[in-house]
């Protein structure tokens, strides 16, 4: 698998580090309101979600929606599916949307929509990463982990064609490996 690998664009110490300043940023700017709720986005912000979640230091639910539209490509199909939607009544709720990463934009762009017509108390949105170069949708985004170059990254959740999410790293993924595919 790590020979699959270009390099390490952002080590396992990195991520913990980043994780827990926004964490405590999260926890701040929440502290008042009571009431929090964390939607994450499967399957990509497993690993994040959970580190995330367990260094808020407030109450919180959790719960999470799955959507896919790469399949086992490097390049967004433009098609969002719904594959999995929330068990939860979002309704006058504070939601804070878990993401892994922010590339086209058209998951989060499609995901705000859908969720903003259940009327919660506040919609913000939090992503590991962010690839600014590729943007095509415009989305608000309150917290970001990184802003990254435009490369096709794998682990800590992150995936091409389902494999690589248990690195403990974010990798750049040699383009040999999707090439030849
Ligand atoms: O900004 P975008 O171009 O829409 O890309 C970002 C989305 O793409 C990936 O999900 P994917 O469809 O691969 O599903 P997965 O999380 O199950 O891997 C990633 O986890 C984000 O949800
Ligand atoms: O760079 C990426 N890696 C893995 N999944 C992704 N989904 C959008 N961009 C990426
Ligand atoms: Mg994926």
């Amino acid at each position: 698998m790590r020979q699959d690998i270009d390099y390490i664009l952002i080590g396992e110490d990195q991520i913990k580090q980043r994780v827990a300043e926004l964490a405590a940023e999260i926890s701040a700017d929440y502290r008042d309101l009571g009431d929090l709720l964390l939607v994450g986005v499967l399957k990509g912000c497993a690993m994040f979600m959970v580190d995330l979640a367990r260094a808020i230091d407030l109450p919180l639910a959790i719960d999470f929606i799955a959507v896919a539209s790469y399949g086992a490509s490097t390049e967004s199909s433009g098609v969002v599916r719904l594959i999995k939607d929330l068990d939860t009544d979002i309704s006058q709720r504070h939601v804070l949307i878990v993401e892994d990463i922010i590339d086209s934009g058209l998951t989060l762009a499609y995901l705000r929509s859908q969720l903003l017509r259940r009327n919660p108390a506040s919609l913000r949105i939090c992503t590991l990463l962010n690839k600014p170069e590729r943007r095509t949708a415009d989305v608000p985004v309150d917290y970001i982990g990184f802003d990254i170059p435009n490369a096709f990254v794998v682990g800590y959740g992150l995936d091409y064609a389902e494999r690589y999410r248990n690195l403990p790293f974010i990798g750049v993924l040699r383009p040999e490996v999707y090439q030849s595919a």
